[in-house]
């Protein structure tokens, strides 16, 4: 069955047979699931195939950054994988972002979705005047956003902080992907720009990445529960 949720669950552990003994306490008509860099990098394209196999749609997040062409060569593989949605950094830029989007599109078959990352929701002012950029995360989002949106993708990764404002420039179809989601009384770990799941609904965010509030949680399918009732 297809999943029924806008919840993606973080499998972000050091090896396949953790992820996949958190993917067996997973229903994926409730989820999808989410491979990033820890996982991936020890476990490689098996893991997703894994996951796929247990009927998860699997969103690929390894942020690709990168030259035009080795970017889109990158999408182009994960897209071979068959996964739901890829991604990329959106300040790669322009000429990057299109290539993938053309690589897609030349393409036969069905297509993942393409989304860019815009800011990290681990990112808050301060970080971002650090590396040179003077302005606030929710200016700099919005200015990505419209670049991503001009490239031809999908959609991005932001916070839902910044979804209400997104949602009402940029349109219905455009998919808004935000991490840093936490249930009121969970601890904000190393994120910074965290929004409740409820919260992030109504902002307008499409999907909910979630990771260590479910996945450290005693019983994670009743921690998936807990956010399921409460949205
Ligand atoms: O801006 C971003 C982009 C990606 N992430 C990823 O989402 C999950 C969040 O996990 P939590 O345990 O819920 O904090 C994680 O895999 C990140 O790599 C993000 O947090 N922010």
């Amino acid at each position: 069955m297809p999943c029924q949720t806008p919840i993606i669950v973080a499998l972000d552990f050091p090896d396949a047979a953790s992820a996949m003994a958190m993917a067996e306490r997973l229903d994926p008509a409730r989820c999808r699931v989410k491979v990033g860099k820890e996982l991936f990098t020890a476990a490689g394209p098996a893991i997703v195939e894994s996951l796929q196999q247990k009927g998860f749609d699997v969103f690929l997040d390894l942020k690709f950054h990168d030259i035009p062409n080795t970017a889109a060569g990158a999408v182009r593989s994960a897209a071979e994988l068959g996964v739901w949605m890829v991604n990329v950094h959106a300040s790669g830029g322009r000429r990057m972002m299109e290539a993938c989007r053309e690589v897609l599109a030349r393409r036969a078959g069905s297509q993942p979705l393409l989304t860019a990352v815009t800011v990290l929701t681990s990112l808050e002012q301060e970080d971002l005047q650090e590396v040179g950029l003077d302005i606030e995360p929710m200016v700099q989002v919005q200015r990505l956003a419209r670049l991503v949106q001009d490239c031809g993708l999908d959609g991005v990764v932001c916070s839902a902080r910044e979804a209400k404002a997104l949602r009402s420039t940029l349109g219905d179809d455009f998919k808004l992907v935000t991490p840093g989601i936490r249930p009121a009384d969970a601890s904000g770990d190393d994120q910074k720009r965290i929004v409740t799941p409820a919260q992030a609904l109504e902002n307008g965010s499409s999907y909910l990445v979630i990771g260590r509030p479910i996945t450290s949680a005693d019983d994670p399918a009743q921690a998936l529960d807990t956010i399921l009732d409460s949205i």
